[in-house]
């Protein structure tokens, strides 16, 4: 079957639950806030600049990928800034079709200024709100749920899972860690995932990205994580790609949701290329695959765009999309009836359009 055009997939509604607030940057704000904060940049024009993230993340290595978003955080300290990225965030996903969105971020980051976690997360959701409703009134509804996200090289945690629970009923609605997987395991935040489980809260831990097995397994066994943030290298634990380990046959069988975000392993390393991607596998092998965006502003790319590389790399056709976007929104953190509400009132309907 042939690929399905980039300008087809923007139409069809996308779900999203693997996207950093702070990697998603327009080019051309960053130019202006940096200007306004006095912050040097590598490149003074929005296309070079773009491409400098792009050269900067395709490093092999997860540490130097992270190096890049030092530029992003630095525009990302005052009340002004972090509202705009976030206005702007929901009209960019809304513009490329995306319908329901989690993006994540750590406010811990975001106190340069001298805002307070808490006005950190006020002003984030704010910001969401007004994004989404001028997308609305575009005639390109959007819902955006918010998952803070605790770095893990850091002792954070446990503060940032409470904000968390603090503002479930104000726009976030899951917890997260990231930042540098190895030597930085998921169990040095038991306290925090065990709190959130109290607490019955949602969360994801990004976990066997630049890091295999012992982190997944972590993850999901010691911490309690309802999903993968990537998840790729469950495949170590899949021989000749059929036979499934212990570890990889407990998530399959359990239904956790991978959050693969194919653009970024590659840039990083944990994937060769789009075309050699375990997503094809563990799709096979009907794993709960999810596509995901990860960082569109470091990846140069859009919900759409990592669908139209996989349609091409995989001959995936609207069937396969829409397994895609519904697999992520039956795993999104928003109640059941919420989502159910998405699934068979937009995704459904448009993709039997598509499928015709
Ligand atoms: O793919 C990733 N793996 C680990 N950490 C990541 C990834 N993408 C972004 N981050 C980090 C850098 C950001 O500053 C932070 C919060 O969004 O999360
Ligand atoms: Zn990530």
């Amino acid at each position: 079957m042939a690929a399905i055009s980039h300008s087809d997939i923007v139409k069809a509604p996308k779900a999203l639950l693997h996207d950093h607030l702070d990697g998603g940057l327009r080019p051309a704000t960053i130019l202006e806030l940096a200007e306004g904060v006095g912050h040097p940049l590598p490149a003074d024009d929005p296309e070079a600049l773009g491409a400098w993230f792009v050269a900067a993340a395709d490093s092999g290595s997860l540490e130097r990928y992270l190096e890049t978003f030092a530029h992003t955080v630095a525009v990302m300290q005052t009340e002004e800034g972090l509202h705009r990225v976030a206005k702007e965030c929901a009209l960019d996903l809304a513009a490329d079709g995306v319908v329901y969105a989690e993006v994540r971020y750590a406010p811990e980051q975001h106190l340069e200024g001298g805002l307070s976690l808490d006005q950190v997360v006020e002003v984030v959701n704010a910001g969401f709100v007004e994004g989404c409703a001028e997308a609305a009134a575009l005639g390109r509804p959007i819902r955006v749920g918010v998952l803070l996200t605790a770095m893990r090289h850091a002792a954070r945690s446990q503060e940032i899972a409470e904000l968390s629970v603090r503002y479930r009923d104000a726009g976030v609605v899951g917890f997260d860690i990231a930042g540098a997987e190895a030597g930085f395991p998921p169990t040095r935040h038991l306290d925090a995932f065990e709190y959130l489980q109290r607490e019955n809260f949602h969360f994801t831990i990004h976990a066997g990205e630049a890091f295999g097995l012992p982190s997944i397994w972590q993850a999901i066994q010691w911490c309690g994580a309802d999903r993968l943030g990537h998840g790729v290298r469950l495949v170590d634990d899949i021989t000749g790609e059929t036979v499934l380990g212990r570890l990889a046959a407990y998530v399959r069988d359990k239904r956790i949701p991978l959050e693969l975000c194919p653009s970024s392993n590659v840039q990083t390393g944990a994937a060769a290329s789009i075309a050699e991607h375990p997503i094809g596998m563990l799709h096979d092998l009907r794993f709960r695959v999810t596509v995901n965006t990860d960082n569109r502003l470091m990846s140069g790319t859009s919900m759409s765009r990592e669908m139209a590389l996989l349609s091409a790399a995989f001959g995936w056709g609207w069937a396969e999309l829409q397994w895609l976007t519904i697999n992520a929104m039956k795993s999104a953190f928003i109640p059941y009836d919420e989502r159910l509400a998405i699934i068979n009132e937009v995704i459904k309907p448009a993709y039997a359009k598509l499928l015709g």
